[in-house]
């Protein structure tokens, strides 16, 4: 076991307070991991409650999804952990949620959801007024998450490189959102500025 098991497994366990607090995990919905050191991570046990996990319902895989203790099942979606973290040398914590916005607005349009103008775009990297745009990747729901991954790291290759020219956050159609950081009070901050930010786009199109 990691030295850095108990501090992640509290932070994981506090993130769901958080997030079910806020209405964004029902059910059993949503997944959340701490990267460990460079080949392993700490994640969610598959289909706990995230707004009253323990510390047993976090385990260690590593970058490959494979469990360090075999007896336990990790979150369904590990391997989009994975994928991020193989991906973004600076991800050091990864939240994903099931929020009605996200769920909504991921319905409602094509392969991006653009956010523009929002004081809170400041929550992203490389964005530093409220006088710029992120194009959010809305990738396709899909059953076999090891094909969903595959299917990011190709958009994520096709986009241009530097600073905030990936956002660190997709939505997944009629599913949910990710979202990471270096730490996860970073990470909580950026998911509740996006969050508030499709809450946001949510209202105004009501207002239409
Ligand atoms: C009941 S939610 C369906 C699975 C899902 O999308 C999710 O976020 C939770 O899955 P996990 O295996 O991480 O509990
Ligand atoms: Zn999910």
């Amino acid at each position: 076991m990691s030295a850095a098991f108990p501090a992640a497994a509290a932070a994981i366990v506090a993130a769901g307070r958080r997030m079910d607090a806020l209405g964004w995990v029902p059910a059993t919905a949503g997944n959340f991991s701490v990267r460990l050191d460079d080949r392993r991570l700490a994640v969610t046990v598959s289909g706990r409650h995230k707004g009253f996990l323990t510390p047993d319902d976090v385990m260690v895989v590593d970058l490959d999804g494979v469990a360090e203790n075999p007896a336990q099942r990790s979150s369904a979606e590990t391997l989009l952990h994975c994928g991020i973290y193989r991906r973004f040398p600076e991800a050091g914590a990864v939240l994903h949620g099931h929020s009605i916005a996200n769920t909504v607005l991921s319905r409602a349009g094509g392969p991006s959801l653009t956010l523009a103008g929002y004081e809170l775009l400041k929550v992203f990297p490389g964005l530093p007024t409220h006088d710029a745009s992120v194009d959010l990747p809305v990738v396709e729901n899909d059953q076999d998450i090891a094909r969903m991954q595959r299917g990011l790291d190709a958009l994520w290759d096709a986009m241009p490189e530097g600073m905030g020219a990936i956002p660190p956050g997709y939505l997944i159609r009629g599913h949910g959102s990710y979202v990471w950081a270096p730490d996860m009070p970073m990470a909580l901050a950026r998911m509740e500025g996006l969050e508030f930010m499709l809450r946001c786009a949510l209202e105004e199109r009501s207002l239409r």
